[in-house]
């Protein structure tokens, strides 16, 4: 998510995600919610909105119930050759193969299984992860996952308990997307338009938008449907709410991989 605070800075290593026992909410399998749309439609922004409204954000990282994660956060490394190419906009960052699918399966089970988390930190500038940082991400009860293609993996698409598709108008993404590259990812405005008309735009029509049809929710409009917003919100506190009760009154248990397909509150059943 763009400009998410790194909780905790340490060696990145490609094994994965480590348990940390001590941690609350360790074991306790989350909300999964898959969070798509093209380019710039407000994915980042509509998840902030949603853990601005459930008091997430003032809260330190290891305390929060709800967390957010990036797709980008997996784009997988580049060889030398496209990283040339990707230095000139020439590298198709919006393709399937651009992202390293094994490792974002890998971390989103273990984030199933209520495992601490490490997740490289991506930087736009130098088009790679870094090689000495990640980020932490801890035990929590919702757990926000969003990028382009999130739902395209069939593997990946049927972790989610709840999908999420922002549908915001092509026009208006690119209006956005191009100060945002300029500003933010350190790209100029020639190579920012022929990224978006080489690779950006045509993978979006064939790889992104025929996901919209996965999605339980679709949002148009983004951040600024404050009603669809609200309803999701609504669900997750229904979620949160019932989980209590759930404590309250069973006796602790490790978790069940049948919750997966049996749950005890009804909210993990999908539709697809
Ligand atoms: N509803 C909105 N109105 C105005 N600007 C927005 C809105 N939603 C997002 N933006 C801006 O558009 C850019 C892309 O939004 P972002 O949420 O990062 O999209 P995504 O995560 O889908 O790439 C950011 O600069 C953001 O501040
Ligand atoms: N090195 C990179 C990596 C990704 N991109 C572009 O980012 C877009 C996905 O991020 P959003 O926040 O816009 O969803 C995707 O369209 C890639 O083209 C990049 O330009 N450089």
């Amino acid at each position: 998510m763009a400009g998410q605070p790194v909780s905790e800075v340490r060696k990145f290593s490609e094994t994965g995600c480590r348990f940390n026992g001590k941690l609350n909410g360790e074991g306790k399998t989350p909300f999964l919610i898959g969070v798509a749309g093209g380019t710039a439609s407000g994915k980042s922004t509509v998840c902030k909105r949603i853990m601005e409204k459930l008091g997430q954000v003032d809260k330190d990282h290891a305390e929060r119930q709800v967390v957010c994660i990036s797709q980008d956060s997996f784009y997988r490394e580049l060889t030398s050759a496209e990283k040339g190419k990707a230095e000139k906009g020439q590298f198709n960052f919006d393709h399937p193969d651009a992202f390293n699918e094994e490792l974002i399966l890998r971390t989103l089970k273990d984030i199933l299984a209520g495992k601490k988390c490490e997740i490289p930190l991506y930087d736009y500038r130098t088009n790679s992860r870094s090689e000495t940082q990640f980020q932490t991400i801890y035990p929590a009860d919702v757990v926000l996952f969003e990028g382009i293609l999130v739902f395209f993996f069939p593997e990946i698409r049927e972790l989610f308990h709840m999908k999420l598709f922002v549908d915001t108008d092509s026009d208006t993404r690119l209006a956005r997307r191009v100060p945002r590259d300029i500003n933010e990812r350190g790209r100029d405005l020639e190579q920012v338009l022929n990224q978006y008309m080489n690779f950006v735009k045509p993978a979006f029509e064939e790889f992104c938008s025929p996901t919209k049809k996965y999605a339980d929710v679709i949002i148009p409009r983004g951040a600024d449907n404050t009603v669809a917003i609200e309803l999701i919100v609504q669900h997750i506190r229904d979620f949160l709410n019932n989980r209590v009760r759930k404590e309250e009154t069973l006796p602790p248990s490790p978790v069940h991989a049948s919750w997966r397909t049996n749950p005890p509150d009804g909210h993990f059943t999908r539709p697809h």
